[in-house]
């Protein structure tokens, strides 16, 4: 009887242990089919997110390859060609500024390499990226007050603030950039054998005592008023000049430049063209410094740039005046402005700038009779407008 208790027993045990043995075999597959499928979904995800690195990582270069691309068709304004013999490679330092960016776009296409030198103090990278890419043209991120070692034919040197509230912003600085970095061009024209104009000022007649300004008058300058910083700074870059010119031979050319006007003005530039117009279009008041009865003579950036270049390839070393004779009282320009936009902006009169000009208007003789240059826009007429970032009259 007993034996055949245990016999049933142990036979139950074998079917339970058969019964476990199957459950166990089943359970292990299970987990291990679990750890496969597990694995598979790790490694399909770590895949995913390896996809997603390079992804991440490409996506940059991509754009680059776009924007080469895009650069390369990019169509540029229209360039003349020149034979290497007259192509000449020109620096021009303040290049991407006011008038620096519309002198690079003469010189461009007229066919010339050019390299522009700046800053970007007062100067702006959109005024001359148009040209980026460009074979002819290159635009260098540099500071005249720092030495520049570079192979050119002409020197164009343009960089300074010139707008009053600029230059007067870090008086020290301007002085540097006018002395200091009118030495190191000067430096690099004689080491090179290059030919250097410097734009200078009609503001080294300082408030004038004689009238219209001719360039016989020495001026009458405050040496240590707010505006010294500019008028000092471009009468000492002028004896610059001559020194080297006397001493080392370097060709100069230097080019008095009467108040000028035209577009990539910057609204925040301070000059009176762009305060003015930007109140007007905006219905503020008109805010005239002193009386008003101030005279200045506008020309327009277009023939500035064309006297420029005239005077640089001329064999004219002396200074000439470069502006527009049309005189007009800041009051009366402020009228005409406010009529151009028919605007119904008032005129507000505010206190008197220290040390302002009373009275300027260019004797222009010299550069009519040795250069054949007058200006050719008239001021009185146009219209003005304004876009995100800066004001422009539009003469016709
Ligand atoms: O909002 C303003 C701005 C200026 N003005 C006046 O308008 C006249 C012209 O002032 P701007 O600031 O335009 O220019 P300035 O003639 O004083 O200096 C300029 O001279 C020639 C260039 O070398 C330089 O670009 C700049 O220094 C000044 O009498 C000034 O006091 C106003 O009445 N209101």
């Amino acid at each position: 009887m007993m034996k055949r208790v245990i016999w049933l027993i142990s036979g139950l045990n074998r079917r339970m242990m058969k019964l476990l043995f199957a459950l166990a075999l089943i359970a292990y597959i299970a987990s291990v089919w679990g750890t496969y499928t597990n694995m598979r979904s790790i490694q399909e995800h770590g895949e995913m997110k390896i996809e997603q690195r390079i992804d991440e990582a490409v996506a940059p270069l991509r754009e680059k390859i776009r924007d080469l691309e895009q650069s390369f068709s990019q169509k540029y304004p229209p360039v003349k060609f020149l034979s290497e013999k007259d192509r000449k490679r020109i620096l021009i330092t303040g290049g991407a500024g006011f008038v620096g960016s519309h002198l690079t776009d003469k010189l461009m296409m007229d066919g010339h390499e050019v390299t522009v030198v700046d800053n970007f103090f007062t100067g702006r990278k959109r005024n001359v990226e148009h040209w980026i890419g460009h074979e002819n043209f290159e635009l260098i991120n540099h500071d005249v007050v720092e030495p520049l070692y570079i192979e050119v034919d002409q020197i164009y040197h343009l960089a300074s603030p010139a707008s009053p509230p600029n230059y007067m912003y870090n008086p020290i600085k301007t002085l540097k950039t006018n002395t200091i970095g009118t030495l190191n061009m000067l430096g690099l024209a004689k080491r090179v054998g290059a030919r250097l104009l410097l734009a200078s000022t009609s503001e080294v007649y300082g408030d004038p005592e004689v009238h219209p300004q001719n360039e016989e008058y020495w001026g009458h300058v405050n040496p240590i008023g707010p505006r010294a910083c500019y008028d000092e700074g471009k009468r000492v870059a002028e004896t610059m000049c001559y020194a080297y010119m006397k001493q080392e031979g370097v060709e100069v050319r230097v080019a008095r430049i009467f108040n000028t006007f035209g577009s990539r003005m910057h609204m925040n530039d301070g000059r009176v063209v762009s305060n003015f117009i930007l109140q007007a279009l905006q219905g503020e008041p008109l805010t005239v410094y002193g009386s008003g009865a101030q005279t200045r003579a506008f020309q327009y950036v277009s023939d500035l740039v064309n006297g420029l270049v005239l005077l640089m390839n001329s064999n004219i070393s002396s200074p000439v005046n470069l502006g527009n004779p049309e005189e007009h009282t800041i009051l009366e320009f402020a009228r005409l402005i406010k009529s151009l936009v028919v605007s119904r902006s008032q005129i507000q009169f505010l206190p008197e700038a220290q040390d302002d000009p009373q009275r300027r208007r260019p004797d222009i003789r010299k550069a009519k009779m040795l250069l054949g240059w007058e200006p050719v826009v008239r001021v009185i007429r146009g219209r003005c407008t304004r876009n995100d970032r800066e004001t422009q009259l539009i003469t016709s």
